[in-house]
């Protein structure tokens, strides 16, 4: 058999398997290969908005697995491996990452998400070959499969949520075992959805340890690495994974992203404002030529806006002139998820705050009046809408976000117990018309400054729903209306420490106990072990409010010093996290 020379190659190595699944170290078993498992300690945290793929995110949780046993090796256990190989399963459906489910209400949330819908099955893989003679050599790789669930009753859920076999499971199931009664269809490796594409793993093996004359598995499809296009060599172009060299003297790649990281956010706000992505929409496969007469710009500068969002992966590569899945779903201006509007708030209003980040750490204040040349009282009615027009833009900034972020937010926790909520400082509504769509049976009042409520009818959806009503007022002087629920989402971080003791207070004493409040909030990771945008976020609120972003622990403090006990937290992996706590 032609694989069973790549396994005899590993022959006398020291092989270590970072994981804990005891579904991959039987599959890896199965084969024959001799190996030890350490599982990482890695936690799989990384902050999934960094990443353009779901399969990057997989590749990088597995590097950074295997890059974790690999470091602590030689000093916890006195031993160095030959090859550490990691790995991270992802499940996605509708763009939502999904991993092991934290509780049973967590499985029930993924677990209807897939219901009768096709999804995806992303498992990445990182070889690390350690003791490689100019540094550690990684080989990396992903493979994806597709399945179908049938629809699944509620009782079935329970059923299969009550066996317990959801919880340590990528998407909640097990394909190998009762879950693989929910699955109606396969397409592609059925033991990448396990947990380990093992065809793909070995035809990688090959490529590393065979040369080609001794093997004819060696040519591997090349587009399946997440290698960027700018750190491949031809060569790597033609043999398919990717090997990225971690040499003392190489350079310093976080730090050369980080140099070029305000060139690619301008490159996006840039291509959003001249509507770049709108006009190849209308006529793919367009010349530059024509594009750059389309957007009103010259044409040396268009071509190279377009290689550059080409090269950030915004577009497809030029001569097709064709938006990527992403640009079609979230950067023309009026697909149901654009965050157009966002953008644009983007470059007007945080990027000027920006520039001013040293005098905001110096200070310690928001720079408002160093950006804008006015000072801001109350930051909404001195700043965001003092003026119709940048109103509207503020507006269309968070009714963007909102709608990307809603339903994850909405469907973060059961709230099936409460009949009546009050979005305090509900904007246009879009977040509230998520928590109906989520909770049929709950009615949501938007609560909002009198101007805000006014412009609402520019976002009203195209189905009108009586569930959803507005009550114009301000939440520090008037009464707020009766609800069991109150959400708050992007309210306490704009706030100062009084004013939030303030709101908390008057939500206190307009709740009796069993009523509960949801913050939707960025939630700062304390340990901060990954790459965060949480801590962006956090410099975001000093430049520009009088306000902070929290870590759970701070929260949970704020919210029990104003009798809110029980809280729960939900790292939903998009713009905001969620958190509900009950009136003692
Ligand atoms: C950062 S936005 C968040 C909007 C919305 N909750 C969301 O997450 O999409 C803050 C919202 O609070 C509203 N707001 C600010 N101060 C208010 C006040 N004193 N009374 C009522 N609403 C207020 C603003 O008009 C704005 O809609």
């Amino acid at each position: 058999m032609v694989l069973i020379p790549v396994i005899s190659k590993l022959n006398g190595k020291r092989v270590v398997l970072a994981s804990a699944s005891p579904r991959r170290l039987e599959i890896l078993t199965n084969i024959g290969l001799q190996f030890e498992v350490v599982p990482s300690w890695f936690k799989e945290t990384l902050d999934k908005t960094l990443f353009k793929a779901p399969y990057e995110y997989a590749v990088e949780t597995a590097k950074q697995k295997a890059l974790e046993v690999a470091q602590r090796m030689p000093l916890k256990h006195l031993k160095t491996p030959d090859i550490v190989i990691g790995a991270d399963t992802v499940v996605t459906v509708d763009g939502v990452i999904l991993e092991k489910p934290i509780d049973k209400q967590d499985a029930y949330q993924m677990l209807s998400r897939l219901s009768g819908k096709e999804h995806s099955v992303f498992t990445g893989v990182a070889i690390l070959l350690c003791n490689e003679r100019e540094g550690e050599l990684t080989v990396d790789f992903y493979e994806e499969t597709k399945v179908k669930f049938a629809e699944l009753s509620e009782e079935m859920l329970w059923e299969y949520i009550n066996s317990g076999e959801p919880m340590d499971k990528a998407g909640g199931y097990g394909i190998q075992a009762l879950g693989g009664m929910l699955v109606e269809y396969v397409h592609g490796d059925f033991l990448n959805v396990v947990g380990f594409p093992l065809n793909h793993f070995c035809k990688q093996l090959s490529a590393i340890y065979i040369k080609p004359s001794e093997s004819p598995t060696h040519k591997i499809k090349g587009e399946d690495s997440a290698v960027s296009a700018a750190s491949r060599t031809s060569e790597q172009d033609m043999v398919g994974p990717s090997y990225t060299k971690s040499n003392n003297e190489g350079l310093p790649h976080n730090i050369v992203d980080l140099l070029d990281g305000f060139k690619a956010s301008k490159t996006l706000f840039t291509a959003c404002r001249l509507k770049v992505f709108d006009v190849l929409r209308a006529s793919e496969g367009l010349r530059v030529k024509v594009a750059a007469e389309r957007i009103g710009a010259s044409v040396t500068g268009t071509e190279r806006l377009l290689d550059a969002a080409v090269s950030l992966g915004l577009l497809h590569k030029l001569g097709q002139g064709e938006n990527t899945e992403h640009a079609s779903q979230f950067l023309v201006t009026d697909s149901p998820l654009s965050l157009h509007g966002y953008i644009l708030h983007c470059n007007n209003v945080v990027w000027p705050l920006f520039t001013h980040l040293e005098s905001a750490v110096r200070e310690g204040t928001n720079q408002q009046e160093r950006a804008f040349g006015k000072k801001t009282g109350y930051l909404f009615q001195d700043g965001y809408f003092k003026k119709d027009e940048v109103e509207m833009q503020f507006l269309n900034a968070m009714h963007s976000t909102a709608k990307v972020t809603g339903r994850a937010v909405a469907t973060a926790f059961d709230l099936s117990g409460f009949k009546t909520a009050c979005d305090v400082g509900g904007c246009t509504g879009a977040m509230a018309y998520e928590f109906i769509i989520a909770h049929p049976g709950l009615s949501v009042i938007v609560f909002d400054l009198p101007t805000v409520i006014e412009m609402r009818s520019h976002f009203l959806p195209g189905e009108q729903n009586d569930s959803v009503s507005f009550v114009a007022g301000d939440f520090f002087k008037d009464d707020l209306p009766k609800a069991d629920l109150y959400i708050l989402a992007r309210i306490l971080h704009d706030c100062s420490d009084e004013k939030v003791d303030e709101l908390l207070s008057k939500l206190s004493k307009a709740c009796t106990t069993g009523c509960a409040v949801l913050l939707a909030e960025t939630v700062l990771d304390e340990a901060k072990t990954r790459a965060s945008r949480a801590y962006m976020q956090s410099l975001n609120m000093l430049v520009q409010t009088e306000g902070r972003e929290r870590s759970s622990a701070q929260y949970k403090q704020l919210l029990e010093s104003h009798g809110f006990s029980r809280m729960r937290v939900c790292h939903t992996g998009n713009f905001l996290d969620a958190i509900l706590a009950y009136k003692q």
